[in-house]
Parts: C-alpha cells; structure tokens; sequence
C-alpha cells in the first residue's frame, strides 16, 4: 500500500514516508495509489469493537509498516478519545431518523482528539524506525492545536510548532494550548488568521534550512495519517445508528472530517451521501454549489473553528472527482494560491457536486438551532454542531431518510455564544474548569512567513 501526492508526485510514499512528509514535496496531498478493498468483513467490523476496527483499517491502508504494535497502541488511545463515559460509541438519536454522533468525549474535548491520540504513537513509531528527530509545524483555528498539544507534549522525538491567529480562537481552546507546560511545544500566535496559518505552515513544510535540524511534518488533516484517524467513527456510527447508508452532515472548516467520511464510504463502508456544512467563510460551498473559488478574508463567527476560505482538503476531493487529474489538479491550485480565484469548469463543478454537497448556514440559523435543540431535545450543543444540525434539519431529510449530524466538541469550549442562545452557561467539564488561572506562553508574530521561519528555527536551535 503506498501514496502518491494530487499534483503529480509519484514516487511511491509508505504510510510512514506520507506520515513524516506532511505534504507531497511538491506540494501536493497524499492520497492512497488506489483504494483498498477491506480483506475482512467491513460491516460486522463496523458494529464491533472499535479498536479492533481502527486496527483493521490502519492495516488495510498500510500503517503496519509501523508494526502490529504501534498500530494496536494507536488503536487504543483512538477508542479511548472516542467512546461516551459509559464505553458506548456516543451516538445520540433525536429524531426517528436524525442523530447527533458526539465525537466531544476525548481528553481535549473536541473531534481532532480522535486521530491526535491515534498519530501520536505512530509518530513515535516511524521515528524509532529511522532513528530520526521531527519537527511538526501545525495551522489551528482552535481544535487542531489543542488536540495537539495534548497528544505531543513531551514526546521526546518529537518539536511541535502551533500557529494560531490572535484573538481568533476560543478563550478555552487558547487556554487549552498555551497553558501546557512543555519544552518541546511553541505556541505562535499570528496576526491574521487561519488560511495565513496554513499558508505559513505549508511554506515551512518546504523549507529546506529547517530541515537541516530533523524532519519536518505536519499535524493538521493535509497529512493523511490525520485523516486516516477520521474514518472508522464514519464506520461506527453509521452501524450503531442500524441506518442503511445514513446521510453524514458535518460541520466543515478545511475539510478534513468530511473527506475521512467520504474515504470510508470509497472501501464500501455503510455511508451514505456526504453534506458539507460551512459558516458564513462558504469558499467550500460556492466552489461547489456555483464552481467560483473564491478566497475572501475570513470573517470571525461563532463557529470559529470553521472560520477557513481556504480549506486544504478540497484539492483531495479535486483529485478524486477530476478522475485523479494530477496536471489539472496543479494548474488549479497554483492559480488559485496566486490570484485567489478559479472558475471551476461546469464538469469538474458537477462531478464535485455528485460527491459532496453543501449548504451556508448563517450566525442566526446557528444560534437559533442552539436554542432549538435545547427545547426540543433538551441537548446544548456547540456553534460547529448547530450549523451542521441546522443543515441536517433545512435539508429535511432526518423525516424520511436516516441522517447523522457530527458534534464536533464539547458546548463548554464556546460558553459565551451558547449562553447568548440558551440564557445560561453549558456546563463546565473539570478538564476546561482546571484551565483558568494557569499562566500561559505564546509567541505573537506578525503576519509574515520570514517571521514564522525565524522563530521555528530558533526553537530548533
Ligand atoms: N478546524 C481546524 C482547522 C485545522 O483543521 P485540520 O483538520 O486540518 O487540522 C482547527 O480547529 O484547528
């Protein structure tokens, strides 16, 4: 099983050479060199147990170049982020044909915890195969670099870099990552916002002279071991919801989540239709519904984590619907990483379209789907979770056919938007509780890529 990258790249990459590049060296995405077809019954796997789940698809994609033990440890902590406190996978039905899949229940109380605590020990795996130190370089909106931080801290092979845009994250998900005390975690906090993160992160990722101090990587779902850790929840949802081939709602920033959704249902997993769920930084939906890419800034909303025009994953989907087009693949992303706009061809638009659908849902549809779950099923849920469920409930489907909308973290991560939609406070978990008053470090950087390698390199050094 080996990867080749969506702009061209072809020399073939194990899972743990995809691992530890990050991004394909020219710059591309890796995905799988074909799709594997699962060798063990995928559906009673599915309504299994979890980690033995996680375990078979890991092995499917070829992550036991790690070795059976790294992929069972990695397994492991992947099943402890993601079931409920009663050990259940948590899904929660609402409505005869709608459910809310809480995938909050990890140590950082968001979706990301999921495949972070899964990469972790594969990271530490590759590197003890090649005797190598690493330095990953992540882009955050909120979750991404909480997760993070809580699965690396203290990894002792392992440098991990967090950019963040000031004052655009979440009080708690900021508390969550600056208070950790660790030498080997940086927090960066940027002066613009997550698309320049990214675009940061990207460029650092090519940076020969960091190189010189170890390999470079990247955390967020550009690497696919990150997305990998995103499918066996598709697989185990949609048998715990007893649904045929239930529709996925989910809330969507850059992409990740919904494409892992969209892997599991390639191997044939019981998946139905993927819909997309933006905030009002709709690139991903107007690319898609009308084939103008567009990157506006991005404007701050209650569902801050999804505050991204620039969304990586859509290159992956890209590849995929353009029957794996590497050369129109890189033309397209070239211009629009230099202009900021393409117009997608009507075929290529449709043939998007036929994969993943997605709808904008606005800050008053998301606080009043806030106020609506709590009334009618007496659920507080996050802005993310709102603007998916309110995009489950327009598209009206959850009537007549079986709908899965994904929580992605935990209410308490967002009191303040909640509060202003229900009139109290979430209640708040200890992990969050113990947070406040501990003293916190970030290094704020303007908004510049020459800053954003002066400080890596000095924290290399
Ligand atoms: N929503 C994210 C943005 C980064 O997404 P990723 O899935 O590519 O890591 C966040 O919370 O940081």
């Amino acid at each position: 099983m080996n990867y080749i990258g969506t702009r061209g790249f072809r020399e073939p990459r194990t899972f743990a050479g995809a691992l530890l590049d990050g991004l394909a060296p020219d710059g591309g995405l890796y995905v799988p060199e074909t799709y594997p077809t699962p060798d063990f019954d995928l559906a009673a796997a599915s309504a299994g147990d979890y980690g033995d789940l996680t375990e078979k698809l890991l092995t499917l994609f070829g992550v036991d170049v790690l070795g059976a033990e790294a992929v069972k440890k990695a397994a492991a902590r992947t099943k402890a982020a993601f079931l409920n406190e009663a050990g259940q996978v948590p899904l929660v039905q609402v409505e005869d044909n709608l459910w809310i899949l809480e995938l909050f229940h990890g140590p950082t109380l968001a979706f990301k915890d999921m495949a972070m605590q899964m990469i972790a020990p594969l990271t530490d795996a590759a590197l003890a195969q090649n005797g190598e130190t690493l330095t990953l370089v992540t882009a955050t909106s909120g979750d991404t670099g909480a997760a993070a931080v809580r699965a690396f801290a203290g990894s002792e092979h392992v440098r991990l870099v967090v950019f963040h845009p000031l004052g655009r994250v979440s009080p708690v998900q900021r508390l969550q990552m600056t208070t950790v005390e660790a030498d080997n975690v940086l927090n960066i906090g940027v002066e613009g916002d997550f698309d320049d993160c990214q675009r940061m992160v990207k460029r650092l990722l090519g940076e020969e002279s960091l190189k010189q101090n170890g390999l470079v990587s990247s955390v967020n779902s550009i690497n696919w071991g990150r997305l990998l850790g995103q499918v066996p929840y598709y697989l185990a949802a949609a048998a715990a919801s007893g649904a045929d081939h239930p529709e996925f709602v989910v809330p969507t920033g850059n992409f990740g989540d919904a494409f892992a959704g969209w892997v599991g249902r390639k191997i044939g997993g019981n998946v139905g239709h993927i819909h997309a769920a933006v905030n009002r930084n709709d690139a991903l939906a107007q690319a898609i519904n009308t084939g103008h890419y567009v990157r506006h800034q991005a404007v701050e909303t209650a569902s801050v984590s999804m505050d991204v025009q620039a969304p990586s994953n859509f290159e992956r989907l890209v590849f995929e619907a353009s029957g794996r087009h590497a050369e129109g693949v890189k033309g397209l992303f070239d211009t629009f990483n230099a202009t900021g706009k393409v117009f997608l061809s009507p075929d290529l638009q449709g043939a998007l379209n036929a994969q993943v659908s997605a709808s904008t849902i606005s800050e008053g549809e998301t606080k009043a789907t806030i106020a609506y779950g709590y009334k009618k099923w007496n659920k507080v849920i996050c802005p993310h979770t709102a603007v998916a469920v309110a995009a489950a409930l327009k598209r009206g489907m959850g009537q007549s056919q079986p709908q899965i909308a994904l929580a992605t973290a935990h209410p308490a991560k967002f009191p303040d938007f909640v509060a202003s939609a229900l009139g109290f406070q979430p209640e708040v978990p200890e992990a969050i509780r113990a947070l406040y008053g501990s003293k916190e470090t970030i290094t704020s950087i303007r908004n510049d890529e020459f800053a954003a390698l002066e400080v890596v390199k000095a924290f290399q050094a």
